[in-house]
């Protein structure tokens, strides 16, 4: 990994104990430049699309490489982030799928449910997942680049950081 990371943590009330713990392993690697917490708080009881649509745009803004999102299920987290123009949000509970998020969909985005994986596996999952770096050389790329594509042609204005769509 040649650059750190630039994270964004975030939670509903139903991730908020594993979002704590997580974002006490992401301050401490040493493949880690930042962390910033967009709720929710203790006592708070902000709806998960608000939060995860936040730290979405912290990534389409350029402000933030990745996040990581934590709710009951970990699903409604990664349907909100999806919303944002750029963004590729997943939930996955598993080492291979944390993998491939990254490798195969270039997922800035990985999600987690709190009422689902356990949190010392949540835990190891989000240092994995640390480790991968996308590579825009691979054949996963042109692939990825179909999505952009089809987001850039079907909005009104650009998502920030895409790339123009490729020539046919
Ligand atoms: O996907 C949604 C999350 O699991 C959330 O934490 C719980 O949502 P609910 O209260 O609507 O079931």
């Amino acid at each position: 990994m040649t650059k750190k990371l630039r994270l964004v943590v975030g939670s509903d009330d139903a991730g908020l104990d594993y979002k704590e713990k997580i974002k006490a392993d992401l301050q401490s690697n040493e493949r880690v430049e930042s962390v910033v917490d967009v709720g929710v708080g203790d006592e708070e009881n902000t709806a998960y699309p608000s939060i995860a649509i936040a730290a979405a745009e912290l990534i389409a803004k350029g402000e933030a490489d990745r996040a990581l999102l934590v709710c009951g299920t970990g699903l409604g987290v990664a349907i909100a982030a999806n919303k944002v123009p750029g963004i590729r949000a997943v939930t996955a509970h598993d080492s291979y799928s944390v993998e491939r998020a990254v490798l195969s969909n270039n997922a800035q985005v990985l999600t987690f449910g709190q009422r689902v994986v356990g949190i010392e596996l949540a835990r190891r999952l989000a240092q994995e997942w640390l480790t991968y770096e996308f590579d825009e050389s691979s054949p996963s790329a042109k692939k990825v680049q179909l999505m952009t594509d089809y987001e850039t042609q079907n909005m009104t204005a650009p998502p920030a950081g895409s790339r123009a769509p490729t020539e046919a």
